[in-house]
């Protein structure tokens, strides 16, 4: 059974006060996860001590870092290493988000070695890809996405792809109130699992989590999670709400 995972993505959002209240807020409202379900935090770097303190003891809860640096160490100002987030307790690692990518000239090839550092490091990335508008208009994102896994992810052994979550995000829907429909990401779903069965089985593929992002919220988690090839979401604004947030987990099923 492949994990159904919510993540929520703060970006750079909240201070310490309130990071704390809204990791309380989610705590409180007692979610009871299912076997195989998952919620991830992925809080700003300054914070994520502290998160692993509030969340010890809640099972189902993970912790994300949004970035890592692709040199293990050094002289790198400013930089955190993957080995750094481990000595902490982080589990997963947000590898590849567009704004990354847009922002901080993030290519595929560093993207690899930055997912090669994390799995060495026993981090889990959650790989986003996706396409811009342009893209999508000109109807070439299963080319787009396909390069996108291949020059980043397809180097990786099939032991070690069992530790990496896919995360689908249009660049197009993310923070902008535009959300793929469901059709539109059932679609990309499953281009992405045909892509990673034909390079490492059915059995592979059927096992990979591949999380929907781009303006999810509580009134179309459902429709997205009752896509057969979506397996949770990777949440932005929504998550800074705890009661979205919880809202958009519900739907998990
Ligand atoms: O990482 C999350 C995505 O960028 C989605 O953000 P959003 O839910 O605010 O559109």
């Amino acid at each position: 059974m492949r994990k159904k995972i919510v993540a929520g993505n703060w970006k750079m959002n909240l201070t310490i006060g309130q990071a704390e209240q809204l990791i309380n807020d989610i705590l409180q409202a007692g979610l009871r996860l299912k076997d195989g379900q998952e919620v991830v935090l992925a809080t700003p770097f300054p914070y994520l001590l502290k998160a692993k303190a509030l969340l010890k003891n809640t099972p189902g809860f993970y912790l994300a870092a949004q970035n890592c640096a692709s040199e293990k160490s050094g002289a790198y100002t400013g930089e955190v290493s993957a080995e750094m987030l481990s000595s902490i307790g982080v589990d997963y690692v947000i590898l590849g988000h567009s704004e990354r990518r847009e922002y901080f000239q993030e290519s595929n090839a560093v993207l690899a070695k930055k997912v090669d550092l994390a799995l060495a490091n026993g981090l889990k990335p959650i790989f986003c890809c996706g396409e811009p508008l342009e893209i999508r208009k000109a109807e070439t994102q299963n080319d787009y996405v396909a390069k996108q896994l291949e020059e980043s992810l397809f180097h990786l052994t099939e032991e070690q792809l069992k530790d990496v979550v896919i995360a689908y995000e249009p660049i197009w829907a993310i923070g902008t109130g535009l959300t793929a429909s469901a059709a539109q990401a059932q679609d990309m779903h499953a281009f992405i699992r045909a892509q990673v069965a034909a390079k490492y089985g059915r059995e592979a593929a059927l096992r990979l989590t591949i999380q929907y992002g781009g303006s999810a919220k509580p009134s179309n988690a459902a429709e997205l999670f009752a896509c057969p090839d979506v397996d949770g979401g990777l949440i932005g604004g929504a998550s800074l709400v705890a009661a979205d947030f919880l809202a958009i987990v519900s739907h998990l099923g």
